[in-house]
This record gives C-alpha cells, sequence and structure tokens, in this order.
C-alpha cells in the first residue's frame, strides 16, 4: 500500500486540467470550486450539473474527445473519463512534471483526493489511502455533523485575535499563554449562540494580560 502525503496545495490562477465531463468529473470540480484554479474539462459531452459553470465561466469546457496537447500548462491533471484506454492515455501524455489521478485506477496515481469537509478556513479532510472511498465519505458526514457551520466563523475569529495578540506580545510565555487561553471552549459557545460581545471582551481581557 502506498503511503501518501497529504497537503494543501495552492491552486490559485493554475490550470487544473479534468479529461471526461461526467459524475465523477463533477464531484472533482465541486472540490476545486473553492480555489481560484483555471478549470478546463476537456470531454465531448459534459454532466448537466456542470453546463451552467461553463455558461457562467466558472469552468472552461472544451467539446472535444481528449488528445496529449490538452495537457499543456496543467499542473494537476484528471483522468475521470469511462474508458480505461483514454485515462492510460492521459497518463502517458503527462510531462515528469504534471501530477496525475487515475480516478479509475488508484495504484497509478500520483496523487489521490480526500473526502473534503469546508468550514471556511477550517478544513477536514479524510483519506482511507483509497482502501474504502465509501467510508472516507461515511466518516466525513460524521465530521460534518461535529464540526457544525459555526466553526468558519470562529476560526475566523480566531485568526483574528491571533493576530492582535501576536501584536501585542513578543514571542515567549506570555504570548503562548494567551494564545493557549484562545481555546477555551465558552468562545465557541458564544460563536454558536451570537454572543460576540462575549468573546470580543474576553480578547480584551487577554490583550490587557488578564484571565491567563
Ligand atoms: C473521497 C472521494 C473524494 C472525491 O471523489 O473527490 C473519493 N471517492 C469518493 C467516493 C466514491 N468513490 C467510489 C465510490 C463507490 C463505492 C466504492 O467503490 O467504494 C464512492 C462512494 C460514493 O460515491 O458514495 C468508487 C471508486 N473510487 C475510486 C475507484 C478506483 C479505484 O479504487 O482504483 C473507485 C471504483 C470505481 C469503479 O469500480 O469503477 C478511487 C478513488 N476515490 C477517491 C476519492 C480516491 C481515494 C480516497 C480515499 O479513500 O482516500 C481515489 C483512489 C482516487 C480519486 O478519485 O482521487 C469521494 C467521496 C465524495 C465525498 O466527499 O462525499
Ligand atoms: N474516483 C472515484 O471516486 C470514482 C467513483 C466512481 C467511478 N470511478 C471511475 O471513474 C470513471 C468515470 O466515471 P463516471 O461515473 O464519471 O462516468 P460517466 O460516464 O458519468 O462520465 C464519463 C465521461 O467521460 C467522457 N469521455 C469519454 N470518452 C472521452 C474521450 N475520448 N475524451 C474525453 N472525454 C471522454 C464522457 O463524455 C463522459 O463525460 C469510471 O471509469 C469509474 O471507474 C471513480
Amino acid at each position: 500500500m502506498t503511503n501518501y502525503f497529504p497537503i494543501h496545495i495552492n491552486l490559485d490562477y493554475k490550470t487544473v486540467v479534468i479529461v471526461g465531463g461526467g459524475h465523477v468529473a463533477t464531484q472533482k470540480v465541486t472540490s476545486l470550486l473553492p480555489t481560484k484554479a483555471h478549470i478546463v474539462i476537456v470531454s465531448p459531452i459534459l454532466h448537466d450539473t456542470l453546463q451552467p459553470l461553463a455558461d457562467s465561466g466558472q469552468i472552461t469546457w472544451q467539446q472535444k474527445e481528449f488528445e496529449p496537447s490538452d495537457l499543456d500548462d496543467a499542473i494537476l491533471i484528471i483522468a475521470a473519463t469511462n474508458v480505461t484506454a483514454v485515462n492510460e492515455a492521459v497518463q502517458e501524455a503527462a510531462q515528469h512534471w504534471q501530477l496525475v489521478n487515475r480516478t479509475d485506477a488508484q495504484n497509478e496515481s500520483d496523487f489521490i483526493t480526500p473526502a473534503t469537509v469546508r468550514r471556511g478556513p477550517f478544513v477536514l479532510t479524510v483519506s482511507t489511502s483509497g482502501a474504502s472511498p465509501g467510508l472516507a465519505r461515511k466518516v466525513k458526514a460524521e465530521l460534518a455533523e461535529q464540526f457544525d457551520e459555526a466553526y468558519d466563523d470562529y476560526v475566523c475569529f480566531l485568526q483574528q485575535a491571533r493576530l492582535m495578540i501576536a501584536a501585542k506580545y513578543e514571542k515567549g510565555p506570555q504570548r503562548r499563554a494567551a494564545l493557549q487561553a484562545l481555546l477555551e471552549p465558552s468562545i465557541l459557545e458564544w460563536t454558536r449562540n451570537g454572543e460576540t460581545q462575549k468573546r470580543e471582551a474576553y480578547l480584551q481581557q487577554l490583550l490587557i494580560g488578564e484571565q491567563q
């Protein structure tokens, strides 16, 4: 079994080419959309859900069968046709610096995609290294319930608060203690209940050196 290395790639303004425009391509587009990647679909036929995205310019649809030159400029390539020979041809045509995901043959892939829960900057990913994509999906659903929508605002608050603490205190025990105190569970509860003034007051206390 391959031990994959998990990373979060900044794809902004980079090109991702997906060969095939069916159900699996749609899943991959959905997880790429929150990025600012330039998403290109090469496929004679496009899934109904993707058509509005092509119409509005959020993705680029090249209505054609695959040929090697379609991969020029791509940093990531996803081979997602229902024809094994075409997916093989995509893999063959890729340059050594391009990373290929074979959606039909895990062992041939340079990278695989995890199941992902996004809450703004808070991102949870699950992988079974290809052993059971269905289990990855199931655990994702469990995580989505445990880490509800409130985590978006909560983690954004933590980000701002962390910057303010870093501006106030030099590196050292005081800064560490203040950052530690930010993880007090009440802050999440106040966020959930819309009690933003309480979490603000708590932060102000930390900034004047109390509650540590
Ligand atoms: C997580 C998720 C993310 C995503 O798609 O972005 C994802 N598959 C999802 C669902 C899913 N896929 C399949 C089923 C049917 C049940 C089953 O077969 O188990 C279901 C369940 C369903 O749809 O409910 C079938 C399947 N998948 C792969 C193969 C080929 C092979 O195994 O070689 C086949 C057989 C095809 C065939 O038989 O023809 C391969 C891969 N699928 C991966 C990811 C990568 C490994 C992830 C990991 O485990 O770490 C990897 C290796 C490559 C890749 O695609 O990156 C997404 C969850 C969506 C979500 O987020 O909710
Ligand atoms: N990784 C996963 O999560 C996962 C899940 C299910 C299935 N699969 C695998 O993914 C593959 C695709 O499944 P799907 O459900 O998306 O199939 P699909 O039939 O919905 O879509 C296939 C797409 O490939 C396009 N295509 C066919 N020949 C082409 C060519 N020569 N050039 C460009 N595009 C071409 C078709 O136009 C169509 O849009 C299957 O082979 C299956 O083994 C992977």
